[in-house]
C-alpha cells in the first residue's frame, strides 16, 4: 500500500506525476480539487496514507481542513512562471499576475531575465481576494494573466485572457522527495514514541512530564491510576490543576534536581525524582518520575524479611514473662497498653531485670509484629561504630568500609520496631544525628546523600537515670522527651520477691531438662536462700545461677548449700552450711551477719585469692543492701568508683569454674 497521496487539482499535473513516480508503487494520484480533495483526504488518513502531496489552493484548502497528516506543497518554480509568461505573450502584450506573496517575492529576478515589468497583485488564499486582485491588474491595463488555476478561472470570468501556471516535471519530483523524506522522519518518530509508550506505561513507576510553561505533556498509567485523571484529561492541563501537590512546576524556575521528594498523588503518598529538561542552558520542561510509597516499603520490608530470617525478629511474647507479683503485673499491664498505640517506650530499669524481654513482647504484641525487631546496644560500641551501626554507610565511605555498603539498624527495622539499649550511653555527637533523624523519619547513610524515609518504631531502654543525667549536661533534653513519651518502669527482683521461686523453677527445669536430668525441686531452706537474697544482677543472674545449678545438682530435692554453691555464697562458718538444710538461717548469717560486726572467714580451697574475693562480693553485696540498691551510694561507702563496682558485679553474676570439688558429706 502507498503511503504517499498525490492530489492533482488539474490532469495534466497528474500526467507528470505518472512520469516522476514511474514503477515507484509508494504514491497514489487522485485527481480532484478544492472541496473535493478536502473530503478525500479526511479517509485518506484512515486508509493508511502517511503524506499528502498537493497544490495551490487546494493544498491551502487541505491544510486548513485540520487533518493530522502532513501536506507537502508544490511550489511555483521560476521555470513554471517562465513557461507560462512565454505562452502569455502570445496572446497578450501586457501581462498580469496575481498570486501568494512568496510567488510574487521571488518575481523580480524573472523580470530582470525577461526585460519585462509584469503587473502584480499579491493575494490571500481565497477567491474574493483573487478576484479583486483581477479587477486591479485590469484598472492597471493588464490583458492578459498568468496564475494558478483559480486566478485563471477568475481573470477568464472577468474577460481578461489567461494562461495557468502548470508545475512542471522538476517542481513535481522535488515535492515527491520531500514528501517521501517526511514520510521516513514520520516513522522513524512514531517507531520511537511507540518505544517511549510502551516504557511509560509498563513500567512501575508514574511519570509525568511539563513543558516550559508546566503544562502535562506526558502522563503515564501509574499517574492516570494514582490521580485519577486520565491521560486526555490532564494532557495540556497546567500540573497545578491535576496534581496540586507534585512541585515539579517549581522546578522550572529553580532548575535543581530533587531526589528522594516525598508528595502525594490523589490521597497517595509516593517518592519521586524531579528532575529540570536543560537545552541550550535554558530550562525547557520537568521530568517527575515517582513510586507509591507503600509499594517500595513493601518491597523493602520484603528484604528486610530476608534480614529477620537472620535473627532480626523478636523472640519473646508477654506469655514468656514470668511472674504474678503485683509490681510485675502492672508493667505487663502498662506495656500491654503500650503495645497497641505506636509511640515511643521508654523502658527504664536495672540491669537484667527484663528490660529486652519487655521491648520484644511489645513488638510482637503491636501491628508490626511481622516486621523486623533490631536491637543495638549504645554502650557497647565505640562512637564511630555505633554511627555506622545506627545510619549505615555506602561503599568507600571510610577506610575499611564493607563493599557494597552496609545498611544501619535504622533501615534494618524499616516497618518495624527498633530496640536502642543502654540508650543513656549515646555519644553527645551522635545523640544529635539521632534525635535528626527520629523527628524527620529520614536517614543518610554515611558517605551518601541520598535520603531514605523510615518508619521506625523506637524503643529505648536504659538502666541510667536519664533525667540525671540531662541535668548533668550529658544527654540532650530534647531527646530525653522525645524519647520519654511513654514510660515503662521495670521493677527489680527484689522488688517482687513472690516471684524469684517461680523463675528460678522455670530456668532450672529448662537448664535441666537440657542436661537430660530429672527435675529438680527447692528444699524449703533452698527457697530461703533463693528468696533471701538480694539478686543484684536480677533476672538474668538468677537465669546463670540455675545453670549453674543445673550443673550442680543431679535433680531431684535441692539443698541449701547447692544454691549457695551456685550463687557463690561462701558459708564462711565452714560446717554450718556441711548440715544441709536443718539450719536455713545460715542464708541469713551470710546477708545478715547477727552480730553485725564480726565477719565469718571464708571457705574454698583455701587460697588467699579466692577468700578475698568471695569476701568482697559478700561486702559488696551486704553494702548494696543496706544502700538499697544505690550503686552511687554504695561505690561511696565502698570507696570505689561505681565503674569499678559495676564492673565487679559483672564478674559477681559469671559462672564461677566449677572445680573437682568433693560434695560435703551429709
Ligand atoms: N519476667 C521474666 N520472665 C522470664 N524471663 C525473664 C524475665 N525477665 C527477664 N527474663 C530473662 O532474663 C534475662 C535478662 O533479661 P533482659 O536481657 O531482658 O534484661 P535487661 O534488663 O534488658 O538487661 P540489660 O540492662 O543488662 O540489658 C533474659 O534471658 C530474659 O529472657
Amino acid at each position: 500500500m502507498a503511503d504517499i497521496l498525490f492530489i492533482c487539482p488539474y490532469p495534466e499535473l497528474a500526467e507528470i506525476g505518472l512520469k516522476v513516480i514511474g514503477a515507484d508503487e509508494d504514491v497514489d494520484i487522485r485527481v480532484t480539487r478544492m472541496d473535493d480533495a478536502v473530503e478525500q483526504v479526511q479517509t485518506a488518513e484512515r486508509q493508511g496514507y502517511q503524506v499528502i502531496v498537493s497544490r495551490g489552493l487546494t493544498a491551502s484548502k487541505i491544510k486548513e481542513s485540520g487533518i493530522e497528516l502532513p501536506v507537502v506543497d508544490i511550489r511555483i518554480g521560476g521555470y513554471d512562471i517562465l513557461r507560462a509568461y512565454k505562452e502569455a505573450k502570445k496572446i497578450g502584450s501586457r501581462v498580469g499576475i496575481v498570486d501568494v506573496e512568496d510567488v510574487i517575492v521571488g518575481l523580480s529576478s524573472l523580470e530582470k531575465i525577461i526585460e519585462d515589468k509584469l503587473i502584480k497583485y499579491t493575494c490571500q488564499n481565497d477567491l474574493d481576494d483573487i478576484a479583486h486582485g483581477i479587477g486591479l491588474l485590469r484598472q492597471r491595463g493588464a490583458d492578459v494573466v498568468i496564475g494558478k488555476i483559480a486566478m485563471a478561472r477568475e481573470a477568464r470570468a472577468q474577460g481578461l485572457d489567461a494562461v495557468v501556471i502548470t508545475s512542471g516535471f522538476e517542481a513535481v519530483r522535488t515535492a515527491l522527495l520531500e514528501a517521501r523524506r517526511v514520510n521516513q522522519v514520520r516513522k522513524q518518530e512514531k517507531r520511537k514514541a511507540e518505544q517511549l509508550k510502551a516504557i511509560f506505561n509498563f513500567t512501575y513507576d508514574g511519570i509525568i512530564a511539563l513543558d516550559r510553561e508546566g503544562r502535562i505533556t506526558v502522563f503515564n498509567r501509574v499517574a492516570q491510576e494514582l490521580s485519577g485523571w486520565t491521560a486526555e484529561q490532564a494532557i495540556n492541563r497546567d500540573v497545578t490543576e491535576v496534581i496540586p501537590d507534585a512541585g515539579c512546576h517549581l522546578l522550572l524556575k529553580s532548575g535543581r534536581p530533587e531526589l528522594g521528594a516525598v508528595f502525594e498523588i490523589g490521597s497517595v503518598k509516593v517518592v519521586g525524582n524531579r528532575i529540570p529538561i536543560i537545552v541550550d542552558r535554558k530550562i525547557e520542561g520537568v521530568v517527575t518520575t515517582f513510586q507509591r510509597l507503600d509499594s517500595l516499603q513493601k518491597i523493602e520490608s520484603k528484604v528486610r524479611r530476608k534480614l529477620s530470617d537472620k535473627g532480626l525478629v523478636a523472640r519473646h511474647r508477654f506469655a514468656d514473662i514470668i511472674g504474678t507479683s503485683p509490681a510485675l503485673v502492672e508493667a505487663v499491664g502498662l506495656a500491654m497498653e503500650y503495645a497497641a498505640i505506636d509511640s515511643t517506650v521508654l523502658i527504664y530499669g536495672r540491669t537484667g531485670t527484663g528490660k529486652e524481654i519487655f521491648a520484644q513482647a511489645i513488638h510482637n504484641a503491636s501491628r508490626r509484629h511481622n516486621e523486623p525487631f533490631v536491637a543495638i546496644n549504645c554502650a557497647a560500641l565505640p562512637e564511630s561504630i555505633l554511627e555506622s551501626e545506627l545510619f549505615g554507610y555506602v561503599e568507600g565511605a571510610f577506610t575499611g568500609a564493607r563493599k557494597g555498603g552496609k545498611a544501619g539498624v535504622f533501615e534494618m527495622a524499616h516497618g518495624g520496631t527498633l530496640l536502642l539499649d543502654e540508650v543513656g550511653e549515646m555519644p553527645p555527637m551522635l545523640q544529635s544525628r539521632f534525635l535528626r533523624a527520629i523527628e524527620q523519619r529520614e536517614v543518610m547513610r554515611l558517605g551518601d546523600s541520598r535520603i531514605l524515609p523510615i518508619n521506625v518504631r523506637l524503643i529505648a531502654a536504659t538502666h541510667r537515670n536519664l533525667r540525671e543525667l540531662v541535668a548533668a549536661g550529658r544527654f540532650r533534653e530534647d531527646l530525653y522527651y522525645r524519647l520519654n513519651v511513654l514510660s515503662l518502669p521495670i521493677p527489680t527482683l527484689s522488688q517482687r520477691r513472690d516471684d524469684i521461686l517461680a523463675i528460678a523453677d522455670h530456668f532450672l527445669q529448662e537448664f535441666l531438662a537440657v542436661q537430660h536430668k530429672p527435675p529438680g525441686f527447692f528444699s524449703p531452706g533452698a527457697q530461703e536462700v533463693l528468696i533471701g537474697y538480694d539478686w543484684p544482677g536480677n533476672i538474668r543472674q538468677l537465669r546463670n545461677a540455675m545453670e549453674r545449678l543445673s550443673v550442680l545438682t543431679p535433680g531431684g530435692l535441692i539443698h541449701t548449700r547447692e544454691v549457695r554453691k551456685a550463687l557463690q555464697i561462701q558459708d564462711f562458718s565452714g560446717g554450718a552450711s556441711a548440715a544441709g538444710d536443718a539450719s536455713p538461717d545460715a542464708v541469713h548469717s551470710v546477708n545478715t551477719p547477727p552480730d553485725g560486726h564480726h565477719t565469718r572467714l571464708p571457705a574454698g580451697d583455701g587460697s588467699l585469692d579466692q577468700g578475698m574475693n568471695a569476701f568482697e562480693g559478700q561486702l559488696i553485696h551486704q553494702v548494696l543492701r543496706e544502700c538499697r540498691g544505690s550503686k552511687s551510694e554504695a561505690a561511696r561507702r565502698l570507696g570505689i568508683s561505681r565503674t569499678t563496682l559495676w564492673r565487679k558485679l559483672q564478674q559477681l553474676e559469671e559462672p564461677a569454674p566449677i572445680r573437682g570439688q568433693r560434695r560435703p558429706g551429709p
